[in-house]
């Protein structure tokens, strides 16, 4: 039994959640079922004051004392909130809420890949104008804590190469054809109904999601990006079910990688398809899994992995961050120094 303070003497940390989707949804329920291991850790009880959503005619299992709108204005109305998860998809109106909240003077946390990708650089030096951190361990390789590691884990350590299985989506797809020889739409529906697929899966199965997650990446492990134009990004779509048996015949596996590499000053990424063997660290790397590669001088090579989409699994992420930024009561930490070989 986790020991807690008494609950009259404590402050509350109130939460606003926007979209509950698959991870808004999963986040919510990990504060009602964590309750107790986040009020141990923080010593204040954590409480969800508002959830954002679009749609008022589905049914939603929400407490009755949570204030449930489409209205992102009366969430920033609210007396107290001190912490904003994002949980919704596409760039806009999702940067312009959490800049706004930013300047309220909340902490931020998202999921949103596409949008940090874009305007992570905006957001993270708004925080730190308001004295404020921004949490986005969600948005890279789902439950794994690949941005914590790079980022309070790995600051001496130079880092030459990053690679990763970086969409669950395209790696269950790629599994599901190989083992249990489902057509490629079978297999993507199964992701969709399994909640790891976007709502609209283009940029899961194109190479568009893995992308933005590789971008993100960059700017952490060597403090920049390649231009986004000479990164060359290839989905799963051309891969058919002919393609991955004759691979298999011969003992490979497809899998979609992502790679980031530093040569002196260039930065050199990939994001596409490629024919691996069992000497590969992905080779066992199935399902919905991801994983995370990276390669170090002091260190040398380690390996993350574990599940890269789902509701409970990115809810851990938003969950650990939510952690991070109430004790790192802050500003952001800047991204990483490019430091030279
Ligand atoms: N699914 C996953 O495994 C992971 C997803 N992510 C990222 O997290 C984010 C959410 O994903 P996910 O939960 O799967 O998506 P869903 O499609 O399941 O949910 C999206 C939610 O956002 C709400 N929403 C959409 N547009 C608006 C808007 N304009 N105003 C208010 N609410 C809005 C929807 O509202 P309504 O319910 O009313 O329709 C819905 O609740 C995405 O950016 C995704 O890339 C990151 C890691 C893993
Ligand atoms: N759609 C994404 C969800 C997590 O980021 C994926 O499949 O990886």
């Amino acid at each position: 039994m986790i020991k807690s303070k008494g609950a009259d003497t404590m402050t509350v940390i109130k939460v606003a959640i926007l979209g509950f989707g698959t991870v808004g949804e999963g986040v919510y329920r990990t504060i009602q079922s964590h309750a107790e291991e986040l009020t141990a850790v923080l010593g204040k009880k954590v409480e969800v004051s508002a959830v954002l959503i679009k749609n008022t005619q589905k049914a939603r299992n929400i407490s009755e004392d949570v204030l449930v709108t489409t209205e992102f204005a009366e969430i920033l109305r609210l007396p107290q909130l001190d912490i904003v998860v994002e949980a919704i998809v596409e760039r806009e109106p999702p940067f312009s809420f959490l800049k706004k909240a930013i300047e309220r003077g909340c902490h931020i946390i998202t999921a949103n890949k596409e949008m940090f990708a874009h305007h992570g650089e905006e957001l993270l030096e708004l925080a730190e104008e308001n004295n404020v951190s921004v949490g986005y361990e969600a948005t890279v390789a789902g439950g794994i804590p690949v941005i914590q590691t790079l980022r309070q884990l790995l600051n001496i350590n130079r880092i030459k190469q990053v690679q990763g299985i970086l969409n669950g989506t395209s790696n269950f797809i790629l599994t599901e054809m190989r083992e249990k020889k489902q057509s490629f739409e079978q297999a993507l529906q199964l992701a969709q109904e399994n909640g790891f697929a976007e709502a609209d899966p283009t940029n899961d199965v194109e190479g568009f999601d893995a992308f933005y997650k590789t971008m993100i990446l960059s700017r952490i492990a060597f403090g920049e990006e390649p231009n986004w134009h000479d990164v060359e990004r290839e989905g799963i779509t051309a891969i058919t079910s002919e393609m991955i048996e004759t691979a298999e015949k011969l003992g490979l596996k497809y899998k979609h990688i992502a790679t980031i590499s530093r040569t002196g000053d260039q930065i050199k990424a990939t994001v596409r398809p490629a024919l691996i063997g069992s000497e590969h660290p992905f080779y066992h790397v199935e399902g919905v899994q991801n994983a995370v590669s990276i390669q170090s001088d002091i260190v040398g090579e380690i390996t993350l992995q574990g599940p890269g989409a789902g509701m409970f699994p990115t809810a851990s992420a938003v969950i650990e961050d939510l952690v991070y930024v109430c004790k790192n009561n802050k500003p952001a930490l800047r991204l990483r120094a490019l430091t030279t070989n």
